[in-house]
């Protein structure tokens, strides 16, 4: 037997827990060798894209051993996932908005291929896979030109360990046929190390393998080459002997499940080969089983260019160069991008960060004549819209109905007690006091209204005590506060709500704009395979994740810049 490039041994992988736990992978064995092409045959559902996802590194196994060009997938700077596989999911898994060089480039770069290498092989594949020329957009190519793009991905780098999920779905049988000549010159090329793992639904497609594996409930119910099986069935056909291995693994599950109602028992339908009898199914697995799994890791990884992990500034640019690709076909987005921050700030400043003006105020005024008629002449007309009452109580109703924001009440002795309060202080008792007071009576569930119209009354007040004390020859300082408010150390002596609340909101629209899109992207690439993809080809999430960060950099400096431009000039906040 030739050198082992796949080597499985007792794998388990299930999907979900406890109750909802689906076992696929069930004490799985197999083995493919350098140089060969491995059909993997089976029904839908029966588990082969999950083992080949194990494969590539993409899985975690629940237990057993997956030994991929003598290591085990994932180690650090073997290769795997990474150059020395190329996979082709069941999924197209292209970038619809990138040309087919593009996507050949794309995934040459994160290979290291340089760019002689990546020209010549492109041209090579474009050839060889019949595919239009390399500046078409693979959105506008047909689904079986598509799938010969992602064949040609997986082909890219001539990787030593090809993975390739049903790649003749939806392909003419001349191009079918060629496929597998192209498949089988690889492998009988002198000294090729090559080991191809294949699956399909033709099943007589698999003759030409030279191992085909039949996967049943996720396990292989035989492995071994097409016409040892077939000398070993007596059969002409695989079709035929997959149905027969099917119905015998059914008969032995049966029994098990029989025998489990008396004495539970394992099931103990074997993977045969042609060591074995095809009649007795219970004789014992593969030799290879019984050697030490350590015998086969034979690869120390390379040295890797970054040690620790560290991500790699040749991903990082790839996958921005990718960005920025699919942001430049999707103009009127990128448009959009740069444009709704503005769009939002200036809302922002047009109906939320002026100060509050109109607001209805009940007004009852229980003198006749007198000074605060002069009061309530003075108050804002800007900032408060006067609706006089002449009962408290129909006013205090209408602010409990919502029609107005509060009431503004003057009493019977306003007038009386205010020239007492100012002209003859030692005769002030509480009663003149409460007599020469405004009272107000606030709906308060609104903080900035509420601040807007306190502020507005008491400077409303402050003006007309001025005027008071004027009228009757006196400093009209006298009526202000003893406090005085200097100038400002930071800000203006007149602050408003849009100047404090404008940074916040300029920072969080552009940064959750930046984290929805970075997310957005992240869900759609993974939707479609993509993300698998340029992970399986050697990408790490974390430098995924940078390009993005640094694709939205790039797109937040030029919507800082629109806002600001906005925000500073013209509606002229500090
Ligand atoms: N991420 C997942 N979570 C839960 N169940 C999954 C997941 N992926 C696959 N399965 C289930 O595991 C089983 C095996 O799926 P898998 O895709 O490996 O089958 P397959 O043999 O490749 O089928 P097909 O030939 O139709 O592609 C199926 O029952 C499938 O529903």
């Amino acid at each position: 037997m030739g050198e082992v490039a796949v080597l499985t041994r007792h794998l388990y992988k299930s999907y979900g827990k406890k109750k909802t736990k689906l076992e696929v992978l069930k004490d799985l064995d197999m083995t493919v060798t350098r140089g060969t092409i491995y059909g993997l045959l089976g029904p839908s559902g029966c588990g082969k894209t999950t083992l080949l996802r194990c494969i590539v590194g993409r899985l975690q196994v629940d237990s057993g051993n997956v030994i991929v060009l003598g290591n085990k997938p994932g180690t650090r700077g073997h290769g795997v996932p990474g150059s020395l596989v190329g996979y082709m999911p069941q999924e197209i898994a292209l970038f619809n908005k990138m040309t087919i060089g593009e996507t050949l480039s794309y995934f040459g770069r994160i290979h290291r291929m340089s760019s002689s290498e990546r020209k010549s092989r492109t041209e090579f594949l474009l050839q060889f896979l019949t595919l239009p020329e390399a500046s078409r957009l693979v959105e506008n190519l047909s689904g079986g030109q598509k799938r010969r793009v992602s064949l040609a991905v997986a082909l890219l780098q001539e990787p030593e360990l090809l993975i390739l999920d049903e790649p003749t779905v939806g392909v003419d049988p001349t191009l079918r046929e060629r496929i597998w000549e192209h498949l089988l010159r690889i492998t009988r090329q002198l000294n090729s190390r090559t080991a191809i793992i294949i699956t399909t639904h033709y099943i007589e497609e698999a003759r030409q393998a030279d191992k085909v594996g039949l996967m049943r409930n996720g396990r292989l119910l035989a492995e071994d080459s097409p016409n040892t099986l077939m000398n070993l069935y007596k059969e002409d056909s695989l079709e035929t002997i997959f149905l027969k291995l099917c119905h015998a693994d059914q008969n032995t599950l049966n029994m098990n499940l029989k025998d489990e109602n008396q004495q539970p028992k394992k099931p103990q339908m074997k993977m045969v080969n042609s060591t074995q009898d095809p009649v007795m199914e219970t004789t014992p697995l593969l030799q290879q089983r019984s050697q030490n799994i350590e015998d086969y890791i034979q690869n120390s990884p390379e040295k890797c260019q970054f040690p620790f992990g560290l991500p790699s500034p040749r991903n990082i640019f790839t996958q921005f160069l990718k960005n920025i690709t699919f942001m430049k076909r999707n103009i009127g987005f990128l448009l959009f991008q740069f444009i709704l921050p503005s769009i939002q700030i200036i809302l922002f400043c047009v109906c939320i960060g002026n100060a509050p003006y109109g607001l209805k105020m009940a007004i009852v005024n229980n003198e006749t004549q007198g000074l605060g008629e002069l009061f309530i002449r003075e108050l804002d007309n800007n900032t408060i819209e006067k609706v006089l009452y002449k009962d408290m109580n129909a006013a205090l109703d209408s602010v409990r109905h919502g029609e107005c924001w509060g009431v503004i009440g003057i009493g019977q002795n306003f007038t009386q007690d205010l020239i007492l309060r100012f002209t003859n202080i030692s005769a002030v008792d509480n009663k003149t006091i409460e007599g020469s007071s405004v009272q107000l009576y606030l709906d308060t569930t609104n903080q900035q209204i509420t601040l807007q119209l306190q502020e507005t009354i008491t400077n409303s007040f402050q003006v007309f005590t001025e005027m008071l004390l004027k009228t009757f020859n006196q400093n009209p300082n006298l009526g202000q506060l003893p406090i005085k408010f200097n100038d400002p150390i930071y800000g203006s002596r007149d602050p408003n709500f849009r100047n404090f609340i404008a940074p916040g909101i300029i920072l969080s629209i552009t940064f959750f704009m930046a984290t929805g899109l970075t997310t957005l992207s992240f869900v759609i690439e993974k939707k479609e395979g993509l993300l698998d993809r340029s992970l399986t080809a050697g990408m790490s999430a974390f430098e995924i994740l940078l390009a993005h960060v640094f694709t939205q950099l790039f797109v937040l400096i030029v919507q800082v810049t629109l806002v600001m431009v906005f925000a500073l000039a013209v509606f002229e906040n500090h």
